[in-house]
């Protein structure tokens, strides 16, 4: 596996857990439980992370990072969408400074 396809990698086994049994694995289990269940385990891997940040763990920090991400690509299929679809928006972000997207933002 290459690390440019890990995160499709994973997504395209992911599409594959929709249709398996609920407690047959982890993500089939999650898929299955639903949208709360998905949204709790990534709020609490946040957590997770500001702990692991706080004790300065790098390994740990890498982790939880990890179970975040994990987690989030999970809330994706659970909508039906794909991390090729938040790495394009990285990438359209990519040549805009964040302080001047800010500062052309229009009050609602
Ligand atoms: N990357 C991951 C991955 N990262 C973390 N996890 C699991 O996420 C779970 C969450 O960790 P926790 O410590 O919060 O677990 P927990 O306390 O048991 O969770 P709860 O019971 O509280 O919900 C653990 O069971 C981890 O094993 C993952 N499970 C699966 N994957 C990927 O998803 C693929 C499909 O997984 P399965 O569907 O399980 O085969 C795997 O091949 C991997 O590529």
């Amino acid at each position: 596996m290459h690390l440019d396809t890990v995160l499709s990698d994973i997504a395209d086994v992911m599409e594959i857990r929709r249709n398996a049994a609920p407690g047959s694995s982890y993500v089939s289990q999650l898929l299955h439980e639903g949208e709360d269940k998905i949204l709790k385990k990534v709020i609490e891997e946040a957590g997770e992370i500001l702990m692991a940040s706080k004790d300065g763990n790098k390994l740990q920090i890498i982790k939880e990072i990890a179970d975040e991400w994990f987690h989030t690509m999970v809330l994706l299929a659970h909508h039906g969408l794909r991390p090729e679809d938040v790495l394009m928006e990285l990438k359209r972000r990519q040549n805009i400074s964040g302080l001047d997207e800010k500062a052309g933002r229009t009050t609602a």
